[in-house]
């Protein structure tokens, strides 16, 4: 069956990736013959390497960039800090028979020692007694003369590191400026091999760079530091190394120079670097080989299969129990998790393998300070300089879909964070239409052939460049994390869930079977954006998502199909992944023939049923299918593949040196978004359901919702479980069809009203209403509100003041306080015990106004005013407090996007975008006064609060709440 959204992936544009030459160190006390650590190997590789930079940069191959060293404090090579080689023995291979266990590269020798090396320049030793070299300020530190002479200030980016990688010293500059090119892929040389180049190469590849190495332009003053640099750094990031006539080779035609007559130095041609294990003298001629075979053209080199852009990464060699090799590049020699081939096997079987973390570590992230971008000004190259021929097309396709979208994004587009300021110094301000900058907005998706049922593909580059390159860090700052239970116990990932809330305040409603999920909050703006770029690969709207946060290898999610009770039928489940790759892994369901119908349940064994192993071997086998979803990638699932296939995300305990360059990306932490379209509805009271789910299909029927562990409740989970366990036998109609009405199944959160505190019993309702926590209703008698959340601790809280900062640093803004500057802060916390105070000389005045007596507690009859006479006393008796807040009510506030005051009716009484406790404890006790005096008892700013609060959808409902007591 065709899918129902027709989509033709030929008509997504490519965009061709750009390119970096990464030149590092070409300092005087590098490369002049009287400087510290003078690399005279390979002769002549400085004029070399500035031959190349001119013919890369005039072939609009992609940028150079010139890497500087400073001395600015000693740097550590201990755990965590930068990795280099100073070992002067031969370091034994990495690669192919990876041992457990083994150190990493930079504990093989003590680091100590290392420190104490004098090529270790930054670093200076236990005694001090080291050469000083590339202080700041001296000869040494200088570009040598013809390095100068050579660098094109107007095009070429300069870069100052006080590291030894590029990406440490420079991590958010040098990244960002990447990333906003579009540069996937670089060129690094410079010197020395075994220190800068290797921390820096290191680094590229944990950043998810594909680096290859110009063995010839390596400058080195030990050959066999250089030759173990060379090894360890093709062990662990799986570069390639190219000389530099290679490169020139490739440079786009056109514009290629004329041809250098570089050759390998004659001491570079005595070096034999045996990278595949074999003799010296089998090794092909280095001047002219990859160390990698690389597939006859056009077929991608390996080089181009892990790129960040890969062309599709899953394969449909249908009809073997294992299909789909995901990363022909490492997947040979990287026995993990995610590899195995074991297609009953399921993580819960899985044995650990190995500690994480060893051979890569992760790199001190740099402060501002300690490196800059010099320059890079006028015109850079187009991405399309350095396309071929064939691209060009494309790029046509590219603008005119780009006019397309730009308005419409506009116009649904919630107001977002402005864009990460630009940290470096570059004057992007000068870069020409059509340059990397401008290229930020256009489409760049790749898509996979079709999956599982034909109608499941990965669509790679799937969100425009500009919002996949901050996306993951914003959303790990915007979204409110929360756990989730499952099965009693926490799911092992963070989770967050989004989605359309409605003016009235009702929203979509994702029924699964775990026993708690966090509330729904609206789409926040990354999100959102994120979300617009997505429907237009879908052909259909999005109302939901379900975010989740695999910190680690070591967070998961189990086999199992999404529960399509709530999925409007017919549409797809868009599986949006950023940050480190994982391996979503597909298998098909046990075949029909193999369950009982009635009970799903596998058929108990009788007399005449075959036994397991005369089942094994007639049983058609289960296949399975390893999809790569690298960062910036889209899975877009069909139901039909959702209703015959399970799908997971399995724990991934290989170590991180048999990890690619992708999978050790973002510390290897990774964030799914699964956008579904959802057809099942809650009003804002979470009091009633309807719609596709629900037994009443329409809003105007909507039923009152079933919390808890009820016989609807179980009748749901047994129907999850049928979705689980069928193929194609799974009758949706029968099993879905009639509707369930079922929210929270386990045990529900309870809130239980004081029977004497009215206004403190609005509070808190307020509260649960603002937060969107469900919770049934119960009433205990006194004064002290109750609310006994449904955590797997159970906890209960009591006391009006308690349950709102319970309910705020669990569900709330509290929950970001460590985002929160400190004023905002104490202002919430001061205000919202104002509010609390606020409350009890309430009551007071009620008493010595005579309205109450003492004895019913704040508890007086809904419908008592206060006399004239009373008003006034009362007035006087709260004069000081009024004033107080009539001034805090006046108080300008900044939010995003404009100064206001809550007076003004459209901010809180904490200022910032959204109600904090302090209002949850203010407002009801206005309410209140307002019921017994009138609104004249506020004064001007309060009153224009109190009446902008009340017409917000929660006020209604708390205060139906409330008076349903
Ligand atoms: O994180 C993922 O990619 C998978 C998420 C998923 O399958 C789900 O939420 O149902
Ligand atoms: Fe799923």
């Amino acid at each position: 069956m065709p899918s129902p959204f027709p989509f033709n992936p030929s008509m997504i544009p490519t965009v061709p990736t750009r390119k970096a030459l990464l030149i590092l160190d070409l300092q005087n006390d590098f490369v002049s013959p009287d400087g510290p650590l003078y690399a005279a190997e390979p002769e002549d590789f400085v004029n070399r390497t500035l031959d190349l930079a001119k013919a890369f940069r005039d072939s609009g191959a992609g940028d150079v960039i010139w890497v500087r060293s400073e001395f600015d404090r000693h740097c550590s090579l201990l755990e965590g800090g930068d990795q280099i080689i100073t070992a002067d023995t031969m370091l034994r291979p990495q690669k192919m028979t990876p041992s457990r266990g083994r150190q990493p590269t930079s504990t093989l020798h003590d680091s100590a020692a290392m420190e104490a090396d004098e090529e270790a320049f930054l670093s200076t030793g236990a005694d001090g007694e080291k050469k000083p070299c590339v202080r700041k300020g001296t000869h040494g530190a200088e570009f040598a003369a013809e390095v100068k002479a050579a660098i094109d200030t107007a095009r070429d980016i300069v870069f100052t590191k006080t590291r030894y990688s590029a990406f440490a010293s420079g991590q958010q500059q040098l990244v960002q400026l990447l990333r906003r090119r579009f540069v996937t892929k670089m060129y690094v040389c410079g010197a020395l091999t075994n220190i800068s180049i290797y921390a820096t190469a290191l680094g590229a590849g944990q950043h998810g760079y594909e680096a290859t190495l110009l063995e010839d332009c390596c400058g080195f003053r030990n050959t066999m530091r250089h030759l173990n640099a060379m090894r360890q750094l093709v062990d662990l990031t799986g570069c390639d190394v190219i000389s530099s006539e290679a490169l020139l080779e490739q440079l786009p035609p056109g514009h290629a120079p004329q041809k250098q007559s570089t050759g390998l130095s004659p001491s570079i041609s005595k070096i034999t670097l045996d990278l595949g294990g074999g003799s010296p003298e089998s090794s092909p001629a280095p001047a002219s080989r990859s160390t990698k075979p690389k597939a006859a053209s056009p077929q991608p080199s390996r080089g181009d299969r892990k790129s960040t852009t890969p062309p599709v990464p899953v394969s449909s060699n249908r009809g073997s129990p294992t299909v789909g090799a995901t990363r022909p590049s490492k997947d040979s020699r990287s026995p993990g998790a995610d590899s195995d081939t074991s297609s009953s096997e399921s993580e819960s079987t899985r044995s650990p393998e190995g500690k994480p973390g060893e051979a890569q570590r992760s790199e001190v992230p740099a402060t501002a300070e300690s490196s800059k971008l010099e320059s890079s000004k006028g015109p850079i190259p187009t991405p399309e300089a350095g396309s071929t021929k064939a691209e060009k097309p494309r790029v046509v396709n590219r603008v005119t879909q780009r006019v397309k979208r730009s308005s419409p994004n506009k116009k649904t587009s919630a107001p977002s964070k402005p864009e990460a300021k630009d940290t470096t110094t570059c004057t992007h301000e000068s870069e020409p239409k059509g340059s990397p900058r401008d290229m930020a907005d256009q489409p760049t998706a790749i898509c996979s052939e079709p999956l599982c049922e034909d109608d499941t593909t990965i669509i790679t580059n799937v969100l425009a460049p500009a919002l996949a390159a901050d996306a993951f860090e914003r959303l790990l700052e915007e979204v409110s994390w929360a756990g989730m239970s499952h099965m009693g116990g926490e799911v092992p990932r963070r989770i967050a869930v989004q989605g359309a809330v409605a003016d009235d305040g009702s929203m979509p409603v994702y029924r699964h079977p775990a026993d708690e999920s966090p509330p729904l909050l609206p789409f926040s703006p990354t999100v959102l954006r994120i979300k617009n770029e997505i429907e237009k690969h879908l052909g259909h709207p999005l109302n939901h998502v379900l975010i989740q946060h695999y910190r680690t290898g070591n967070d998961y999610i189990s086999e199992h199909s999404d529960k399509t009770l709530d999925i409007v039928r017919g549409s797809f489940i868009a599986n949006v992944s950023l940050g480190a790759e994982r391996t979503m892994v597909f298998r098909t369901k046990r075949p029909p023939k193999d369950r009982d119908n009635n009970n799903n349940k596998p058929r108990p064994s009788s007399p005449t049923a075959p036994n397991n192993d005369e089942k094994a071997a007639t049983e058609p086998k289960r296949q399975t299918i390893r999809a790569a979803l690298p960062h910036n990638s889209l899975c877009r699932m069909g139901l039909r593949t959702n209703a015959r296939w399970l799908h997971a995300i399995r724990q991934d305990k290989r170590l991180d040196r048999e990890k690619t360059p992708a999978e050790l990306a973002y510390s290897s932490a990774r964030i799914s978004l699964t956008f579904r379209q959802i057809g099942t509805f809650i009003d804002a009271a979470q009091s009633h359901i309807w719609g596709q789910g629900a037994t009443s299909k329409t809003r105007e029927g909507a039923r009152p919702v079933v919390n808890g562990q009820t016989a609807e409740a179980v009748r749901l989970l047994q129907a999850f479980g049928a979705e689980n366990n069928r193929s194609s036998d799974f009758d949706w109609d029968e099993v879905y069809g009639g509707g369930f009405d079922v929210l929270h199944m386990g045990t529900p959160k309870r809130f239980c009203a004081a029977t004497r505190d009215r206004v403190g019993n609005l509070c808190v309702a307020l509260a649960l209403a603002e937060l969107g926590v469900g919770a049934a209703k119960g009433s205990v008698e006194g004064r002290e509100e109750r609310f006994e959340d449904n955590d797997p601790g159970r906890t209960v809280v009591e006391g009006c003041g308690s349950v709102l900062r319970y309910l705020d640093a669990v569900y709330g803004a509290g929950r970001r306080c460590d985002q929160m500057l400190p004023g905002e802060v104490a202002r919430r916390v001061v205000r919202l015990q104002r509010g609390l105070d606020l409350l009890g000389r309430w009551r007071r005045a009620l008493e010595e106004a005579g309205i109450l007596s003492s004895e019913a507690g704040g508890e007086g009859d809904g419908d008592v005013k206060a006399s004239a006479e009373q008003t006034k006393t009362i007035s006087k008796i709260l004069n000081k407090e009024l004033a107080e807040w009539e001034g805090f009510a006046k108080e300008p506030t900044s939010t995003s996007s404009s100064t206001q005051t809550s007076g003004d009716g459209s901010f809180y009484i904490t200022g910032g975008n959204q109600p904090s406790p302090a209002d949850f404890a203010l407002w009801p006790v206005l309410h209140d006064m307002v019921r017994v005096c009138g609104q004249e008892l506020l004064g001007e700013h309060l009153g224009r609060y109190y009446t902008a609060f009340k017409r917000r959808s929660a006020a209604a409902k708390a205060l139906g709440v409330v008076q349903s007591e």
